[in-house]
Formats: C-alpha cells, sequence, structure tokens
C-alpha cells in the first residue's frame, strides 16, 4: 500500500480542504493521513468562521505521521499563517520528504480568505523551495508574482517566474479562465498545455484540492511528475462532469465517479 499525507484545512462542508484530499487519496487506491492545520466551519455557500490549530500541534502531527507511516508523496493545502508555514517548513526539513505539492490556497470559491496577506511572502520564500511542484490558480499566480494574467500566454510568463522563487515545476491552473479550461505545467525546460473543455456547472467547490492531491496520490503510486499531473488533470476533468448538486450553492465534485460507476451505483 502506497500512502500520502495532507497538510491541510478542515472543511465541515466536506468538499474541499482535508476531506477532499483524503477523498481523493482513496479514489486512488492510496492511503491518506492528515495533518490539520486550521478548522474552518464551512458549507457550499460561504466560510463563517476559521479557527488555527497552534504551531506546535501542527509540527506534532507531522512528526507522528512521518515517525511510524512515511508518507510517499505529500500534498500541502491551507496554511493559513506565517507562524504555521515555519512549523510545517521545519516538519519538511526534519523529516525530508521527496515529492511535495504545493497548492498555495489563498482564497475560498465563496471569497474568504484562508491565508493571512502577510503569509504570502513566507510561503513564497519558506515553502515553495521546498516542493516539488506548486500548483498556483490564476489570483494566487497574480499574487505571487505581481504580475496581470489575461491568458495562456501570461500564464506561461507567470509559471517561469514562479520557477525562480526555487521550485522544480509549476501548474497555473485555468480554471478561472475564459472559455477552455487550460492548465499550463512548466519545469523549467518545457511547456505543456494540459487543455479540456469547459465544464458549466456552479458544482466546483473543491477542484483545487482534488486536483492537488490526486497529482500527490499519482506521484505516490510511483508516476513521473508530468505522468501524474495529466492523470490528475483527467480525473479532475471527470469528478467536475459528476459533482453533485447539494447544498445552496457551489457544490462538491465527485471523487468516487469512476468507482460508483464500476460497481453500478448512481452518479
Ligand atoms: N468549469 C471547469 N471545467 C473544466 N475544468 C475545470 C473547471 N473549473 C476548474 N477546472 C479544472 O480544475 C482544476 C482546478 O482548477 P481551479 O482553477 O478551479 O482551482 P482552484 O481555483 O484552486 O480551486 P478551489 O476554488 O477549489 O481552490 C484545473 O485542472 C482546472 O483546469
Ligand atoms: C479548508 C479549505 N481548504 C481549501 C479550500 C479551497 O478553496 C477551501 N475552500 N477550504
Amino acid at each position: 500500500m502506497k500512502l500520502a499525507l495532507t497538510i491541510a484545512g478542515s472543511d465541515s462542508g466536506g468538499g474541499a480542504g482535508i476531506q477532499a484530499d483524503l477523498k481523493t487519496f482513496s479514489a486512488h487506491g492510496v492511503f491518506g493521513m492528515s495533518v490539520i492545520t486550521s478548522v474552518t466551519a464551512q458549507n457550499t455557500k460561504a466560510v463563517i468562521g476559521v479557527e488555527d490549530i497552534s504551531p506546535e500541534m501542527v509540527y506534532l502531527q507531522i512528526k507522528a505521521v512521518f515517525e511510524d507511516l512515511p508518507p510517499d508523496a505529500v500534498k500541502i493545502g491551507m496554511v493559513s499563517s506565517a507562524s504555521i508555514i515555519r512549523s510545517v517548513a521545519k516538519g519538511l526539513d526534519e523529516f525530508g520528504p521527496e515529492k511535495v505539492v504545493l497548492d498555495p490556497v489563498m482564497i475560498s470559491k465563496s471569497g474568504h480568505a484562508l491565508l493571512k496577506p502577510d503569509a504570502v511572502e513566507a510561503l513564497k520564500r519558506e515553502l515553495l523551495p521546498r516542493c516539488l511542484v506548486v500548483t498556483p490558480n490564476i489570483p494566487e499566480a497574480k499574487a505571487l508574482t505581481g504580475m496581470s494574467i489575461k491568458g495562456v500566454e501570461d500564464m506561461e510568463r507567470a509559471a517561469e517566474k514562479i520557477m525562480s522563487y526555487g521550485c522544480r515545476a509549476v501548474v497555473v491552473k485555468g480554471g478561472h479562465l475564459e472559455g477552455d479550461a487550460v492548465d499550463v505545467f512548466f519545469d523549467g525546460r518545457e511547456f505543456h498545455r494540459l487543455k479540456s473543455e469547459r465544464i458549466f456547472s456552479r458544482n466546483t467547490h473543491g477542484t483545487g484540492c482534488t486536483f492537488s492531491s490526486a497529482i500527490a496520490a499519482n506521484l505516490a503510486l510511483g508516476r513521473d511528475l508530468f505522468t501524474a499531473v495529466k492523470l490528475a488533470k483527467e480525473y479532475i476533468t471527470g469528478a467536475i462532469k459528476n459533482s453533485m448538486d447539494i447544498g445552496g450553492g457551489a457544490g462538491p465534485v465527485h471523487h468516487f465517479y469512476e468507482l460508483y460507476r464500476r460497481a453500478g451505483l448512481n452518479v
């Protein structure tokens, strides 16, 4: 059994954060573990409260996992403050995982800040250089680079700049583009455009979390980075196509669509 760890925030609504990550790992046949950085009171419509876990407790969760269940890959999502970011960086330095996917979560789909504005610098300096791949959406890529990003070419320029902060690859996600959902992959040598048709659905809660944890799951399974990203793009596309119309806002994507279909269950 391969093991994957998510270091992220809890979403009480079950569609994003830790909950999306663990479902994604399970859907890939990978054993999932979690380090909770923050608890959000959240549903499909809004985030109505956020309470951070202490930096010491974040570090202890990392230590507990690595000392007994060393993960084959790690995904990092919401890390809301500079002090939590420092605890995560300390854990990464101490235990040295090779395959780390960083989803630089900043604002929820419903518009709530999940990263304190003064923590963007810490994220850039402390976490980016310790990661194999970072997966910003367009607003996050803008915040990381200060660039204006209007189309796929701008996404490529932003990917180059983000690479200069010290990670080994970047995927700038195109969920916020108009038209096709084109993601840009850059590993310092080659650009690849991963394209899917836009799915017109309001039920896209958790797309970013699901995509980054699918990359981590595929890395844990031993796939090379570009293959892991391509498979994650296919998985998120299917999960959005089969997303659920539950709740009064943006419903969650369907993490188990393929398994349900194979088992003859309704999707
Ligand atoms: N409507 C859509 N149709 C097809 N693909 C989409 C759509 N929305 C997002 N995607 C894809 O989903 C993945 C996640 O991208 P997105 O830009 O939505 O992340 P995000 O904004 O970080 O998500 P979140 O709001 O959960 O943080 C990318 O591969 C993107 O291309
Ligand atoms: C806890 C959490 N992490 C990430 C996201 C993605 O936006 C969210 N909505 N909630």
